[in-house]
């Protein structure tokens, strides 16, 4: 039998073993990877090859920029690839994990990926002020936040679409925060989308666990994961874990001990900045938080 050239497309929805893959006609089809392993996640390039039939065979996966993942000691949980904008989406109620949102940021800077974090439901003014006052130390480590109502059409496009430009965005937060109101405000037939990816991926209508890539109408592109609750960061060694806490850097280097881990010991730079009010006191807490749990693990 005659081989079939590969052509290249862009994955758009991950479920199971099962890929949407969208060629550059516009259409996704579903695709198998090659082999038991399936490592291509959502906004992976792809070499596919379709051997007469309608299914594919991916047969490459094409370098990547960065991926975004979580992982505790059971699993390995990729969000997305190629990401340009991380919008990380948090509420003025119900309240949000500022724990879960601190992780996340530390695994958009590893994976060198710019943040925003979306304060969304910003109409319901009763929780703002608090909502904004847990939010000051991420903007003190320089995350950018933008408030919004994702019930207005309108205002999210105004505020956001500029952000995303023509970029591809991952929009990522716990369940309950906004995340589908939002897709919704930006992506007026993202329900048509989903629709399609279903029907391409046999996965039926109600797979809103899947990730999904879909376009914006003018230019870039939105990914929506499912929600999550909990964010490990095993995959993370010291020196990215101190990476991820934007403002220990001025400060790093400065320790009197070059493997100081800046909890307990003499002359730290970051503890000194701690003391002296420059870093907050809970994303340290954080830090150390991150730092015992991924102790434990190698104790195993
Ligand atoms: N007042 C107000 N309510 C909002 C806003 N955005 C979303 N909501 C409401 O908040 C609830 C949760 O919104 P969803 O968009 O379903 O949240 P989600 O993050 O996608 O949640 P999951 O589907 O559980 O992951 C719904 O009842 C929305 O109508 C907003 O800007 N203001
Ligand atoms: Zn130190």
């Amino acid at each position: 039998m005659p081989t079939e050239p590969t052509v290249q497309g862009r994955v758009v929805a991950v479920h199971g073993r099962h890929y949407g893959v969208e060629l550059s006609d516009g259409q996704v089809h579903k695709c198998f990877p090659r082999g038991k392993k399936a490592d291509a996640a959502v906004g992976d390039y792809v070499q596919v090859r379709f051997q007469g039939n309608e299914e594919g065979v991916i047969e490459k996966r094409l370098d990547r920029k960065n991926l975004l993942y979580r992982s505790d000691e059971m699993r390995t949980k990729q969000f997305a690839a190629n990401v340009d904008l991380l919008l990380l989406v948090v509420a003025t109620t119900p309240a949000f994990s500022d724990d879960l949102i601190g992780r996340a940021l530390v695994a958009a800077r590893a994976a060198d990926i710019d943040t925003i974090i979306v304060l969304n439901k910003a109409d319901l003014t009763e929780s703002l002020a608090e909502a904004r006052a847990r939010l000051a130390p991420f903007r003190d480590a320089g995350v950018p936040i933008v408030e919004l109502s994702a019930l207005d059409t309108a205002q999210t496009k105004a505020k956001l679409l500029e952000h995303i430009g023509g970029k591809t965005a991952l929009l990522l937060g716990q369940s309950g925060m906004g995340k589908s109101t939002l897709l919704n405000a930006l992506v007026p037939d993202a329900a048509a989308h989903t629709q399609a990816h279903s029907v391409a991926l046999d996965a039926g209508k109600h797979t809103t666990t899947a990730t999904r890539l879909y376009h914006l109408p003018q230019s870039g592109d939105l990914i929506d994961s499912p929600g999550f609750q909990n964010f490990g960061l095993f995959h993370l060694d010291p020196t990215a874990i101190e990476g991820g806490f934007a403002e220990f850097e001025p400060f790093l280097g400065d320790c009197r001990f070059y493997n100081c881990t800046h909890r307990h010991e003499p002359g730290c730079a970051i503890l000194a900045a701690k003391a002296a009010g420059n870093i907050k006191p809970e994303r340290h807490a954080l830090y150390e938080r991150i730092l015992a749990e991924n102790e434990a693990q190698q104790r195993y």
